[in-house]
């Protein structure tokens, strides 16, 4: 059960120099719309959970809010800053990149920005990349293109060496905007960062298009990418209806959460079929996914299918599970093996099939970021500024049950976020395609 100690957040020493802020700071207190920095906000959000801890009201498990701050650790005027961007694209990454550098420079006055190219390889000095100065100019418009305008890479690097280069470039602050690769490797950062008695705040901006990290509402860049992936359930949608027993197969990501292809499907509402990794199905036998698709197919003359690309890797045979640079598992292609055995399976049937196979793979996460992610992005950047420079560290920043607050990376590492197989989300998938709870 997570208790105080999980959720107590690390900072650098007391705030001493007042904030640029403070002014609009003064006549705030706490309402439905924001916490003052001297509140607390409940982790628990239910009365048996809550309830169940025996505590009274004051000592129940509780975040630390997001947001500015009164007084501050660091010096606007003596602070150099570095961002980092890591791991997959996901829709937002310029948003977050714009947002840091606008509010660090025209709320704040830090003049000294600098970014880290091609994530954490940009600190080693044997890759030999440069820094590049982040201004406001340079940043302006960079929230029209999707990607990130530092790049990103996956692959180990070195957390000694990561701080002989923040060391090398007087450097006070990182943000480091990536998944949970991202965050580990940022705790590398902090404990040698520690090590060497440093007084450098890192702190994180959680990205992930899978929407994998616990304890946070959904992550930047997740609603463009299940609006990207909607297009595909579309077309599928419409092959399928368009042919003799048209069956409309689509692979999204979702490495280990269903997450884009339970809300693509969703928002969208055409599919018959979804399978996630959360929910193992069973292929054969008469109460098997080929089975019911083949009488679905029947009766209604085509089906869609939506698998996420980490469902059934059970059922990949020939697949040789190699790793990936930063050591994450490289998946099986369900997809592929799906549109074989749905093929097989209705032509020995004696079911006349046309199916339809739809990968679109990285073109959901590629995109820039619609505009509700891009509020979103720029509000986070804003509560990792004002987390920054108040000197937290070791933290994340995000939005949990609508409110920001600062999330210590350990517990934002400890577990994954998965679709509950019993939760109310994938109740409404088997509301809206009717599929069987189980294939088994
Ligand atoms: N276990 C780890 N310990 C230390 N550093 C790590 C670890 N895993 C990853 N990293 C660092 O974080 C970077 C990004 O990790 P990774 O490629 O797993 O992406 P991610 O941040 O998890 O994002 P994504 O959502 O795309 O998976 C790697 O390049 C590596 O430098
Ligand atoms: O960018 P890569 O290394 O091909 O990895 C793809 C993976 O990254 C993710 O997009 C997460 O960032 C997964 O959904 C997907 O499996
Ligand atoms: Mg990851």
């Amino acid at each position: 059960m997570i208790g105080h100690e999980d959720l107590a957040v690390r900072t650098l020493g007391p705030c001493r120099i007042d904030s640029p802020l403070a002014e609009r700071l003064a006549s705030r207190e706490t309402t439905q719309h924001s916490v003052v920095e001297e509140d607390r906000i409940l982790f628990d959000d239910t009365i048996s959970m809550a309830g169940a801890r025996g505590l009274p009201v004051e000592q129940l498990p509780s975040l630390e809010p997001g947001g500015p701050r009164k007084r501050i650790y660091f010096d606007p005027a003596k602070t150099r800053v570095g961002i980092v961007t890591c791991g997959g694209l996901c829709p937002g990454l310029n948003d977050v990149i714009r947002g840091l550098v606008l509010e660090l420079s025209r709320h704040y006055g830090v003049r000294r920005i600098v970014g880290f190219r091609n994530g954490y390889r940009g600190f080693i000095p044997h890759y030999g990349e440069d820094v590049v100065d982040l201004t406001p100019e340079v940043v302006q418009h960079i929230d029209d293109e999707g990607g990130t305008i530092l790049g990103t890479s996956r692959g180990l690097q070195d957390p000694e060496e990561i701080v002989d280069a923040l060391e090398r470039l007087n450097i006070n602050i990182l943000f480091v905007v990536g998944g949970d690769g991202t965050i580990r490797g940022a705790m590398e950062v902090v404990r040698v960062i520690g090590e060497r008695g440093l007084k450098v705040a890192v702190v994180g901006i959680p990205k992930t298009i899978d929407n994998d990290i616990p304890y946070i509402d959904q992550s930047f860049g997740f609603q463009t990418a299940m609006a990207e992936a909607t297009k595909s359930i579309h077309a599928a949608s419409v092959e399928a209806r368009s042919a003799p027993g048209g069956v409309g197969l689509v692979k999204l990501m979702g490495r280990h959460s269903g997450f884009i292809a339970c809300y693509s499907v969703l928002a969208k509402d055409d599919a018959d079929y979804v399978l996630i990794p959360e929910v193992p199905f069973a292929l054969h036998g008469e109460r098997g996914f080929l089975e019911h698709l083949r009488r679905r197919v029947e009766d209604r003359g085509h089906a869609v299918v939506v698998v996420a690309e980490g469902a059934g890797q059970e059922h990949i045979e020939e697949h040789e599970p190699g790793r990936d640079a930063s050591g994450n598992v490289r998946l099986g292609d369900v997809g592929r093996l799906l549109r074989r055995l749905i093929c097989e399976h209705l032509d020995r049937a004696g079911v006349e099939n046309n199916v339809r196979y739809f990968d679109p793979s990285y073109a959901i996460r590629s995109v820039p970021a619609n505009p509700y992610d891009s509020a979103y992005c720029l509000r986070l950047a804003h509560a990792a500024v004002h987390a920054a420079m108040a000197g937290r560290t070791e933290v994340i920043v995000a939005r949990r049950r609508r409110r920001f607050v600062h999330i210590p990376m350990p517990l934002a590492v400890s577990r994954r976020n998965h679709v509950d197989p019993l939760g109310d989300l994938w109740m409404s998938v088997l509301e809206a395609t009717g599929q069987p709870v189980r294939f088994e």
